[in-house]
């Protein structure tokens, strides 16, 4: 699928630490790439409300006003911790587009690749929890679950217009219930296991979806 052509709307950019022409501008994008990661580890563990700017602070071992010098609040560091989650994405698709598989194929393992970073990037991770605890936080976050339902959709279209999906299947309504079967696998994954049997949970719910819309 040629890059014009992705249909990503995943937006957000990852921060880049590719040193440039001017290395305090390094020096910066790499501090606040620490932040930011710190930031997520606490969020992943003990949640949004349960981590101050100080514990942050503290792990990087950074003062206050040097990480409100990157993130003026701690719904700053939130919002940046989920636009970083989302922004996960794009290389993904990039990754698997350049595999050359048909339309469905790519869904499929476009979702086997979210399974795994699930289970590996603690970013995701913390960006999947903060998205549960939007209501606790006082910042405008990505809407979540539609970028990934448009993505499968425009995918699903596509695997329609080349015959590969069941007669009278909605592609739209196919790429709902797969993103709400993946985060419920990766929910219970994660409540029971912290996400280490993930990837064999997906394959499971994979097998059985991918049977009912696959010709
Ligand atoms: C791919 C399924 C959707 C995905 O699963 C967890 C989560 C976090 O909110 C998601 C999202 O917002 O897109």
């Amino acid at each position: 699928m040629p890059e014009s052509d992705q249909a990503t709307p995943f937006r957000v950019r990852p921060i880049s630490t590719r040193r440039g022409p001017d290395p305090k501008q390094d020096r910066a994008a790499r501090t606040k790439l620490l932040v930011l990661t710190a930031a997520a580890e606490l969020f992943a563990a003990q949640g949004f409300r349960h981590t101050s700017v100080k514990d942050v602070a503290e792990r990087v071992e950074m003062t206050k006003g040097a990480v409100y010098f990157h993130y003026p609040t701690k719904e700053a560091l939130a919002v940046a911790v989920v636009e970083q989650h989302y922004a996960r994405w794009p290389a993904l698709l990039a990754q698997v587009t350049a595999e050359g598989h048909g339309p469905l194929e790519t869904a499929a393992r476009l979702l086997e690749g979210a399974a795994a970073a699930f289970r590996d990037d603690i970013v995701v991770q913390a960006g999947a929890r903060l998205q549960i605890e939007r209501p606790q936080i006082d910042a405008e976050l990505p809407t979540p679950y539609v970028d990934w339902t448009q993505l499968l959709a425009t995918l699903l279209v596509r695997a329609e217009a080349a015959g590969e999906l069941r007669a009278g299947l909605s592609p739209q309504a196919a790429a709902r219930s797969l993103v709400a079967a993946f985060f419920g696998t990766q929910h219970i994954s994660d409540v029971l296991h912290e996400r280490a049997d993930i990837a064999e949970r997906w394959a499971e719910t994979a097998e059985l979806l991918f049977l009912a819309i696959r010709t």
